[in-house]
């Protein structure tokens, strides 16, 4: 079954629109972006999310006390790295986590083998922040991937419409989303929804075909 990661929430309705379609993970923004929010925000966002979704923050390059402070007030269920901190840096904090990578060429997919981590998320190069950019990657990148597909998470300018074609080619464990789910620059109800279903009509292709 591929997850979905419904990323950049700021606004109680999609947070309950997101758990409502079926998410698996929502995603809380601390770091500089135009969704970036507070930790005061995400504490209140959090209490609306069930267990059985786990909420996510996302961080580029943040202190150990920034992450320390939103992981134990949010409460957090894992920490996203999604800028160039090391595998040192990660490890100390001891957090479940999630490191992603920017993906231009083979080198970049290569940094994944020095981690360990929970999940290794794949997104293209950010443009005015580390990520969020709604850009896509050359999935056949991955192609020679040696991460098993169960800690994969796949991102990057994923919508509705291409994200059956991403599952069918790279196939992740999940499948994370931001800009896809906006628009005009904000988090749209329906599209949160349409993603969601993408994502599990292509499961049920795959059962049928099988
Ligand atoms: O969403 C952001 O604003 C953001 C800012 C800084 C780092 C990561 C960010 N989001 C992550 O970006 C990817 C892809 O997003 P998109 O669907 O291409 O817009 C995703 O992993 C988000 O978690």
């Amino acid at each position: 079954m591929t997850k979905v990661k419904i990323c950049g929430l700021k606004e109680a309705v999609h947070v309950l629109c997101a758990v409502n379609a079926g998410a698996d993970f929502v995603g809380f923004v601390f770091a500089p972006s135009k969704r970036q929010i507070s930790i005061e925000k995400a504490r209140k966002l959090a209490k609306l999310v069930p267990n059985h979704v786990k909420k996510v923050g996302v961080f580029v390059n943040p202190t150990e006390n920034e992450v320390r402070e939103a992981f134990e007030n949010v409460p957090l269920d894992y920490v996203q790295y999604h800028g160039n901190e090391d595998p040192a840096f990660i490890e100390q904090l001891g957090y479940p986590s999630i490191k992603a990578f920017s993906i231009r060429d083979e080198e970049d997919v290569k940094k994944a083998g020095k981690f360990n981590v929970d999940y290794y998320l794949f997104d293209a190069p950010g443009t005015d922040y580390a990520g969020g950019s709604g850009k896509v990657f050359d999935w056949s990148l991955l192609d020679q991937l040696s991460i098993p597909r169960e800690k994969v998470i796949l991102a990057g300018g994923l919508n509705a419409s291409n994200v059956q074609k991403a599952i069918a080619t790279v196939r992740p464990s999940a499948v994370d989303v931001s800009s896809g789910v906006e628009q005009n620059g904000e988090k749209n109800g329906e599209l949160i929804q349409s993603f969601i279903q993408a994502v599990k009509t292509s499961q049920q292709t795959v059962k049928g075909a099988n």
